[in-house]
């Protein structure tokens, strides 16, 4: 089913393209009166005959301004198209292009981009001279630079992309690597960047024509009808008012359709249906639940269109209480507390029937009050310390911003906390460390420094999202040790995430199991101890390797691999690996009680 806000965007798309194409059709039937000159009607004032009236050859006002859309348009559109198309390749060049070549091409773009739009096209048009050719030549040039830099910004982020060195080790080259790999993952914001450019380019064709540097008559756009208007201004003002009013029209409608475009593609989030609903229940939930879910639902675009890889996700964190979520590479855990943190990004979106903390709804827009309750309670420390960090300033500056943003704290007074921050997870002189940038810290110090940052403000809940990853086995004990102090210092609750049930069992006194997107376990910590219930579990406690392992023997496994992102077969989706799978399974169990405090997903679970 179709989202409500994708609805409207397509509705308003309908309607824009429905607008623009009246006003081309129209032009085309109306040619004739356009043209047909009456010295008897010349300027007639307007009435029934001529809406508007007529100009000095008694020829139609609203004809000659439709008439003329089909050339605005048409320019402003080839131009926007060649503009574009020229700066993707330049710009996504520069991104994947290396060495020499590369900053060339960025240097191209910077020196290109110095030059303002419009006094570009009017330099361009003066030199090549008068005629639609030459318009279409001035604009596209005009725009060029900024589509080479918005596709050079967003193709640098691709050129990192894991896929991308993968192709460049298999020997693809840099022009196949350009066309298959980074212009398909850059076009959906660049068609929207190319539609809202369109009104700029209305609006330099008409500056154009109306300086008499565009359209050459006998052909006519708005621009000089403007200019031919504005003689008679006051005997006759709708011939002038009337092509102005056309071009800030279709200016609107363009940056409309890039609006809705934004939407339908996915890429500017709108708040869901389902979030909308809920909004007036902001204070109402229940403030002994720390963190309350239910049925979060979390959708990330792929080739087939949205897919739900968070699915009618429900948990429960109560004050103090640590919980952790384990499963695969893939299984949902670190979007699931994206969108817990209302962190997803891009064209990611969520719904839930409930999104509570402490108190407090977080569903629907975020206002101020619950941008200010999660920058004070909620701390988040992700799995790559490097990448958390701004890296081009001091660590110590870093952690002091959030207690100057959300705590109202003064820059000295943050500054101070900073380093008491850092001193309070161990860092070794503290003062000397809040000056370092990120790259002079190694990464269990900027996990620390990430766990301090969290401590800037009173946290009420810390979400830990495979904090320990990126580091190796004895940093990895420490940053775990700390987290445990932290929260029993702080009172703070934990969600910890991670793929290693060693872990959470460790550190969590509740355990979440993920697979596809969905829990399919939920237990305490002395449960799991026990033995897991869900087969899934299971084979997850037999896979885990520690000091006791038999490293002569195979490493113990689990059979196939998880779906890929929203390819999970109906019914359970751990059937197709499970060895206990049965028909049954062909209907997806639903999470339900199988003891106290114990709740699975599973036809056949194993009891003990
Ligand atoms: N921005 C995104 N766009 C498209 N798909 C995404 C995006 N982020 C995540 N996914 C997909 O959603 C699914 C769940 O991802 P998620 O990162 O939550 O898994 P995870 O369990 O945390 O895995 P890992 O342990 O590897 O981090 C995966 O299939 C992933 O490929």
């Amino acid at each position: 089913m179709i989202d409500p806000a994708r609805r409207r965007a397509a509705l308003t798309l309908l309607a824009c393209f429905g607008v623009l194409l009246v006003m081309v059709v129209a032009g085309l039937v109306l040619e004739a009166s356009a043209t047909r000159i009456d010295p008897d009607a010349s300027l007639t004032p307007p009435g029934w005959a001529h809406p508007l009236g007529t100009d000095e050859l008694g020829r139609d006002v609203v004809a000659r301004v439709l008439v003329a859309s089909r050339l605005s348009l048409g320019i402003s559109l080839i131009a926007v198209v060649i503009g574009a198309s020229a700066g993707l390749l330049l710009g996504a060049a520069a991104a994947t292009a290396r060495g020499w070549i590369g900053r060339l091409l960025a240097e191209a773009i910077n020196l290109l981009l110095a030059f303002p739009a419009l006094l570009l096209a009017l330099f361009v048009a003066a030199i090549v001279g008068a005629g639609a050719s030459s318009a279409i030549f001035a604009i596209a040039l005009a725009i060029l630079p900024s589509f080479a830099r918005l596709a050079q910004t967003l193709g640098a982020g691709i050129a990192q992309a894991d896929y991308i060195a993968a192709a460049r080790l298999l020997g693809v080259g840099p022009f196949r690597i350009l066309v298959r790999h980074v212009i398909p993952n850059i076009a959906a914001p660049l068609l929207v960047t190319t539609m809202i450019a369109v009104s700029g380019a209305l609006l330099v064709l008409s500056g154009l024509s109306f300086l008499g540097l565009g359209v050459e008559a006998p052909r006519y756009d708005w621009g000089m009808l403007l200019n031919q208007g504005l003689t008679r201004i006051y005997v006759s003002p709708a011939s002038s008012l009337a092509p102005a009013a056309a071009i800030v029209l279709a200016g609107l409608i363009f940056s409309l359709i890039g609006e809705a475009l934004a939407v339908w593609l996915g890429i500017r989030q709108v708040q869901p249906a389902a979030a909308e609903a809920h909004d007036d229940r902001r204070s109402t939930v229940s403030s002994d639940v720390l963190l309350g879910v239910k049925k979060l639902t979390v959708e990330v675009p792929t080739a087939h269109g949205p897919a739900a890889v968070v699915r009618e996700v429900s948990l429960r964190i109560d004050p103090d209480e640590r919980v952790g979520i384990v499963g695969e590479s893939g299984s949902g855990k670190t979007l699931t507390a994206l969108a817990i943190a209302r962190l997803l990004q891009g064209r990611c979106t969520s719904t839930a029937e409930e999104l509570s903390f402490r108190g407090r709804s977080l569903l629907g827009p975020a206002d101020d009050a619950t941008r200010h309750l999660l920058g004070r309670s909620l701390a988040v420390v992700f799995q790559d310390p490097l990448g958390s960090f701004n890296p081009v300033k001091r660590i110590g500056g870093q952690l002091a911003e959030v207690a100057v943003e959300h705590g109202g704290l003064t820059r000295d007074q943050a500054h101070t906390r900073a380093v008491d921050r850092l001193r309070a997870v161990g860092i070794a002189e503290p003062e000397v460390k809040s000056r370092a940038y990120p790259h002079q810290m190694s990464g269990g110090m900027l996990q620390r420094s990430m766990i301090g940052m969290g401590l800037m403000l009173e946290p009420k809940l810390i979400i830990a999202d495979e904090p320990t990853t990126a580091l190796d086995a004895t940093i990895q004990k420490q940053v775990l040790a700390l987290l445990d102090t932290v929260c029993d210092r702080t009172g703070a609750a934990l969600l910890l995430i991670s793929h290693d049930l060693a872990v959470v069992a460790q550190s969590c006194d509740r355990i979440l199991v993920m697979y596809a997107g969905r829990v399919v376990e939920d237990m305490r910590v002395e449960t799991l101890r026990d033995g897991p219930a869900h087969p899934y579990a299971h084979a997850l406690l037999a896979s885990a390797i520690d000091l006791d392992t038999d490293v002569a023997a195979p490493l113990p496994t689990i059979p196939g691999r998880p779906p890929i992102a929203g390819g999970a077969a109906p019914g359970c989706a751990f059937a197709p690996r499970c060895p206990r799978a049965s028909d049954a399974c062909a209907v997806d169990p639903a999470l339900s009680p199988i003891g106290a405090m114990h709740d699975v997903a599973c036809w056949h679970p194993v009891t003990a």
